[in-house]
């Protein structure tokens, strides 16, 4: 796994768009680069590939500078090892899939090692599809070929602009195991574009958040998503908590999994692919969790999980306040209306019990 950085300091004027970032991404795992249309998302990573050069500022990777606007310094982008996937993959359609991935392989200038072409072709279930023409192939099949290809470049960074965008969610479903496995299976730090929270929250170890080419936030997957207000950047209001909990066991009878977060327990419709011991991430929205200031016994909702209130935040453009709530080490969101907050004189810090109606599970790690 690479332990290099990727700093970036750069503007780039567009007509009437500034994109404006400072930020120094160490390259480890999966990097979600998250926005609503329009935030800078594919300019961004048009400058780190190389394909736009900033007005001002400059780009390094560990110690060596890919572009300096002050000294004049571009570095094509044949010459940056970076792997570019677009949308919709862009093979060569003239070409077998034999053929796009030598195409590929013969590029590759990097003596590294690591996989070979057989290796990739294994990891991406490709050997029954050598020799079809690109035309033939599905939407899914397509986007592992470029996942492929991008990777027999040997690249020390992949960058991903919405690699699922092109795909139903029965094709994308398809592709997200493959994506997952990218940075520890084949030791290339990865960048990705989404506008897709389930994406991210699938996908994403960190998480930087454009807005009108700016910065809005950068850190873990776990704390951005949990912490961050989604309105302003998907129009509408979906904010959740994501957390890692650990498979306890299946409960073959009921038909439950039983994940633990610290010293709470959940339960699930049963997931026998979930091997007990792992860990996975859960989503759990804010309209999903209900709040009682007793443990209620007579109710249907199994997932009751005692915590404290840590905050409460009232708008008075909404009848909604914005609950916080500490379970161990890990926190919820509720979404409470003004009405019950007073009813049940909620304060920080008053214990309650958090009702969870519904739980998703975003992948294991
Ligand atoms: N070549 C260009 N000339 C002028 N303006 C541009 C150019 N390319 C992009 N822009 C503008 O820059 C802004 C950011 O565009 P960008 O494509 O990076 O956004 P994005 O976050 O990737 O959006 P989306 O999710 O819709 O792809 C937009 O307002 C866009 O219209």
């Amino acid at each position: 796994m690479s332990d290099e950085t990727l700093s970036i300091d750069i503007e780039k004027k567009l007509s009437g768009f500034t994109l404006l970032v400072k930020r120094a991404l160490p390259l480890a795992g999966a990097t979600a680069v998250f926005g609503p249309s329009g935030a800078g998302k594919t300019m961004l990573m048009r400058l780190i590939a190389g394909f736009e050069p900033p007005d001002k500022g400059r780009i390094k990777m560990g110690g060596t500078v890919w572009c300096d606007a002050d000294k004049k310094i571009c570095l094509a982008p044949h010459v940056r090892p970076v792997g570019y996937m677009f949308q919709e993959g862009r093979l060569f359609s003239h070409l077998s899939v034999r053929g796009n991935l030598n195409y590929a392989e013969k590029r590759n200038t990097s003596h590294e090692k690591g996989y070979t072409q057989n290796d990739i072709i294994n990891s991406f279930a490709l050997s029954s599809l050598l020799e079809r023409r690109i035309q033939t192939l599905s939407g899914g099949e397509r986007q592992r070929v470029a996942l492929a290809r991008t990777l027999l470049s040997r690249p020390k960074l992949l960058l991903l602009d919405e690699p699922l965008a092109a795909l139903d969610r029965k094709r994308k479903n398809e592709i997200l195991p493959y994506l997952k496995d990218l940075p520890a299976k084949f030791g290339v730090p990865t960048i990705f574009i989404s506008h897709d929270i389930e994406e991210v929250s699938q996908l994403a170890d960190q998480v930087l958040v454009l807005l009108n080419g700016r910065v809005q936030e950068y850190d873990s997957a776990l704390k951005v998503i949990s912490n961050l207000d989604l309105e302003p950047l998907t129009g509408h209001h979906e904010s959740s908590a994501l957390l890692e909990g650990v498979v306890s066991g299946h409960d073959q009878r009921l038909l439950l999994t039983r994940v633990s977060i610290g010293d709470a327990s959940l339960t699930l419709p049963i997931n026998a692919d979930l091997a007990a011991g792992s860990t996975i991430r859960l989503r759990i929205k804010a309209q999903d969790v209900a709040i009682a200031t007793s443990e209620p016994h007579d109710i249907s909702i199994r997932n009751v999980i005692p915590g404290k209130i840590r905050s409460l935040q009232a708008s008075d453009q909404s009848p909604y306040v914005e609950t916080l709530i500490d379970i161990g080490h890990a926190q919820l969101r509720a979404q409470i209306t003004q009405a019950a907050t007073e009813a049940l004189n909620l304060e920080d810090g008053k214990s309650v019990f958090a009702l969870i109606k519904s739980v998703r599970i975003d992948g294991g790690r």
